[in-house]
């Protein structure tokens, strides 16, 4: 299979306390791969790790074949972090010409990636006037304006309804199917089964590395949330 992120033997410390012990995982390239833990198993952090923003310990991160963080990789990375990172003095469709400018783009592709999040008709409101959601929204059209190879979502769906995260996830699986690679986080196990690969991590250690199916057949548990359960139970006897 070919990969857009290889990590090895990943250690992170934060504060005092590690909290990446010696991670290995593979992404493939144009799936969507769900990063799924409770709080403070350490998504956010990997996720940093595979940007290039987080110090590491030790071990190495390797995305779309160089070295995390390294300069060639910029242009070619979208990044939404939890806190929306809009301009809130400026309005939705301003934001995302501003950020296509940055990417040489022109306007029309920022009204397409506004029309993507489901936000044409609010594109002339100031981002600061948004629902937590909305602004989330907003958030993501910019992470996706540059039409990146490689898409980090950090729990791009908190605070939505069912309705719009349906139609997100089409979204991003929309996007695959262009070649886009799509690394998502969620602590929402519901969202688990919309992903084509997942990575379980707990506790900054990794529990599972498999599709939704291979999970399930792997712990005899239909329900993607009991199956996790089990996978922690198995790692606690083992
Ligand atoms: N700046 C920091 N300094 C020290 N410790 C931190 C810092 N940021 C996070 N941590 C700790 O690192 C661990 C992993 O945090 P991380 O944010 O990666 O978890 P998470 O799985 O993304 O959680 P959530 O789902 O709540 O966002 C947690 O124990 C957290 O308390």
């Amino acid at each position: 299979m070919d990969h857009a992120i290889e990590i090895n033997g990943l250690v992170v410390e934060r504060g005092r306390r590690r909290v990446l012990h010696e991670l290995s995982c593979t992404v493939p390239r144009g799936l969507v791969t769900g990063l799924l833990g409770p709080s403070g198993s350490g998504k956010t952090t990997l996720l940093r790790a595979v940007v290039g923003v987080q110090v590491v310990t030790g071990g190495t991160v390797s995305v779309l074949g160089a070295p995390a963080g390294s300069a060639p990789l910029r242009r070619r990375i979208g990044y939404m972090t939890q806190a929306p990172s809009v301009y809130a003095d400026l309005t939705v469709r301003e934001n995302a010409r501003y950020f296509a400018a940055l990417h040489g783009l022109p306007a029309t592709a920022a009204d397409d990636a506004v029309g993507a999040v489901g936000l044409t008709d609010a594109r002339g409101q100031l981002v600061g006037t948004l629902s937590g959601g909305q602004r989330n929204r907003a958030s993501l059209a910019c992470a996706i304006v540059g039409r990146p190879d490689l898409l980090v979502l950090d729990e791009p769906t908190v605070g939505l309804d069912p309705v719009l995260r349906t139609e997100l996830w089409a979204t991003f699986h929309d996007m695959a199917s262009r070649g886009t690679t799509l690394l998502v986080s969620s602590h929402v196990m519901d969202e688990a089964g919309r992903c084509d690969r997942l990575l379980l991590i707990r506790e900054g250690r990794l529990i599972a590395d498999d599709t939704p199916d291979g999970i399930r057949a792997a712990t005899a548990q239909h329900d993607l949330e009991a199956a996790f359960l089990e996978l922690i139970r198995e790692g606690a006897h083992a």
